[in-house]
């Protein structure tokens, strides 16, 4: 016996009986040895069946069981982080071992895994990192891509990875790679053709049955009509009935937050009371956990969530589902090195999955604040974000895989060749990469930069601070972007809110805002009390800081001068966000608007901005935004006179004006 299974043997707990008596209830319980014996005939295995039917939490422990762990372990991807976490803490009980052993998990700034581990949940970003390292992913014997159907660039490049892999593994004589692709919801002829005519394995049923519903009538206002019924069935339905709402973005989900908790206010004592749970991929895991407790008997929980509660996920006690039918995505502005985030219908795809998060431990009804009508509308498929998202990140990873050149990858769908094209420039203006006919190879800021799971834009922005000697800042601005949100939008009246805000404002802009808040966090020695004060969202704050000590890490590991600090002199902090930023900067117009310098977008500042009434000539921005206007959010004034100085390639085409 292998010293891991005596481990594991000695860990294992009693598996408390309804967990048994559930697990064996489920539809694939009673086709896996059929499952099982397709598998080991087959190098790939499509499986599509009913969300709820339990693929994700079921087939893996099927594989364990019959041994397929023998020669490494198994992957189970996601592509978002809080499904990769809560069907591993599930799996976990199920199987009667502590999280981290049998079990375990891997998302971004979080690795929960031991030696022990044989069943391993994981994002795709995370399984793509691996192959960075390994592109024959030795350590799997089997690799379960799950959600195949949501097709964001790192599945859709996970595709071609495992694909390459399994061909290498078997001309290398290595230990055989089985392929699963998993879904409800997918286009099983193009995957199955993809991975040379696989074969199709349908699970019929599932557990509970879905009741749908639709609005009788096409709404204009969706986050109205949501509301609206979140309220008519808060009246109508028993307070053990919890709620998932599904909204576009943690702007919406917080103030609708607030709505809900005001008119809970006036109804007091005429309904049950209300826990509300937001969740949105900003919050840290501990924060997004609490959704899935829970609330306090005779009291209803209503979690407001995003698309990340769309696929995988089992929200305890949740009897409705009420969908807006709306989301937000990342596309490409053509012709740019820009993305925006755009509000706009999901796919029926997407409205399935919302509805399959309900009847998943009982019976359950859905609410679809759209007709019939629409839904039949709706495109079939998301778009497949490869087809119009920056893929600058992509390349660059590809790159460190050891894929000689990305342009000829084996994608299940090509990007655009303009998509492909804009990234490739974009990558060559930062200094990652060097193409010589037709042969594209990382330089040696392009080989360190790739050892960072940030966007290119600001690991480049990093060297740059190594640099200009302002790490020890850019570190702190890096990590609160990555995780959002540090503002709570409590309900205080908005001078008081501005009062308290100015303390933090930086008359150069919101990046040196974020840095001065993180800094006062700090000096409060990462006080509750003082975030609660201060109107700043104090988890937030806790994860950002554990960011950051992960990039210390990697600083330390690319020989970084991590504690380098400017001091008071910001404008070099400024200055090396616009090495890494360049495309992102627009010009005031003698109008009053702004307007994007490579492609003469028609911007504003968004209100939200520390810059909102300054109107500098020239500002870089972090981000751009559409929701009815095109807005510029997280700003910072800089001096044109720097722009050469960034980036003189890019710039000599522009005229700057004198400020
Ligand atoms: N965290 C959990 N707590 C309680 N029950 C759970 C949990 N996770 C899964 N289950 C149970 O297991 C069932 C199957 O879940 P599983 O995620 O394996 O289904 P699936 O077929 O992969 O669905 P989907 O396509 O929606 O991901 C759920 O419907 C639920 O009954």
């Amino acid at each position: 016996m292998a010293p891991d299974d005596k481990n594991l043997i000695s860990n294992v707990k009693p598996v408390p009986i309804e967990v048994k008596r559930q697990k064996e209830s489920l539809p694939v319980y009673y086709v896996q040895t059929k499952l099982v014996n397709e598998i080991i005939k087959n190098a790939v295995t499509i499986i599509i069946g009913e969300t709820g039917s339990g693929k994700t939490t079921q087939i893996p422990q099927f594989l364990h069981k019959y041994d397929f762990c023998k020669n490494g372990m198994i992957a189970v991807t996601q592509p978002r982080r809080v499904a990769a976490i809560t069907v591993a803490n599930r799996v976990a009980v199920e199987t009667g071992s502590d999280i981290g052993d049998l079990v375990g998990y891997c998302v971004r700034f979080e690795d929960v895994t031991t030696s022990s581990t044989k069943l391993k949940f994981m994002t795709d970003g995370m399984l793509l990192r691996e192959a960075m390292l390994d592109s024959l992913l030795r350590r799997y014997s089997v690799i379960i891509i799950d959600e195949a159907h949501e097709r964001t660039v790192q599945t859709d490049v996970l595709l071609g990875v495992v694909k390459a892999a399994q061909k290498e593994r078997i001309v290398r004589k290595f230990p055989f790679l089985k392929v699963i692709i998993m879904s409800a919801t997918m286009d099983v002829d193009h995957f199955s053709r993809f991975f040379n005519n696989a074969p199709v394995i349908f699970i019929a049923g599932r557990q509970y049955s879905i009741n749908i519903n639709y609005a009788k009538n096409s709404q204009d206002d969706y986050a109205f009509s949501t509301v609206a019924t979140v309220f008519q069935l808060h009246r109508e339905l028993p307070a053990d009935h919890h709620f998932l709402v599904f909204l576009t973005g943690q702007d919406e989900i917080e103030t609708m937050a607030r709505s809900i908790a005001t008119v809970a206010k006036e109804l007091h004592g005429q309904t049950p009371p209300i826990m509300i749970c937001p969740l949105f991929a900003a919050l840290p895991s501990q924060a997004q956990l609490k959704a899935f407790k829970d609330p306090p008997i005779g009291t209803r929980k209503i979690v407001l969530s995003t698309n990340i509660a769309e696929t995988s996920v089992t929200i305890d006690g949740i009897k409705c589902v009420i969908d807006c039918g709306m989301v937000k995505v990342r596309s490409h502005i053509s012709g740019t090195g820009l993305d925006m985030l755009k509000v706009q219908r999901i796919s029926q795809a997407q409205a399935w999955q919302r509805a399959g998060r309900a009847g998943r431990l009982s019976e359950g009804t859905v609410y679809r604040v759209y007709t019939e009508d629409q839904f039949n509308n709706f495109q079939k498929m998301p778009i497949p974000e490869v087809q119009r998202c920056n893929l600058t990140s992509v390349i660059l990873q590809l790159l460190a895989i050891g894929i000689k050149n990305p342009m000829k990858f084996d994608f299940l769908d090509k990007p655009p060749k303009e998509l492909l094209e804009s990234a490739f420039k974009e990558l060559e203006l930062l200094g990652t990469i060097k193409t010589d006919e037709d042969v594209c190879t990382l330089t040696d800021l392009g080989k360190k930069m790739s050892s960072f799971p940030l966007d290119p834009r600001f690991s480049k922005a990093l060297f740059a601070a190594n640099e200009l000697g302002c790490v020890e800042e850019m570190l702190s601005v890096i990590s609160v972007l990555s995780s959002e949100g540090v503002f709570v939008t409590a309900n205080v009246d908005r001078e008081k809110l501005e009062s308290i805000r100015s303390k933090f404002s930086s008359t150069e802009g919101d990046h040196v805002t974020l840095l001065n808040i993180y800094k006062s966090f700090r000096g409060s020695k990462m006080n509750k009390q003082w975030c609660y004060e201060n109107f700043l969202n104090y988890r937030n704050l806790c994860y950002t800081a554990e960011i950051r000590k992960q990039l210390v890490d990697l600083c330390l590991q690319q020989n970084i001068k991590h504690s380098r600090s400017c001091g008071s002199n910001t404008n070099v902090l400024r200055q090396a966000l616009l090495n890494g930023l360049f495309l992102n900067v627009a010009e005031l117009q003698r109008e009053g608007h702004y307007v994007t310098l490579g492609t003469r977008q028609i911007v504003q500042i968004h209100p939200s901005s520390v810059l909102f009434r300054t109107k500098p000539s020239y500002v870089l921005f972090t981000e751009l935004v559409e929701t009815g206007k095109r807005y510029i959010r997280q700003l910072s004034i800089v001096d044109p006179d720097w722009l050469p100085l960034a980036n003189s390639e890019y710039f000599k085409r522009f005229r700057i004006n004198e400020q």
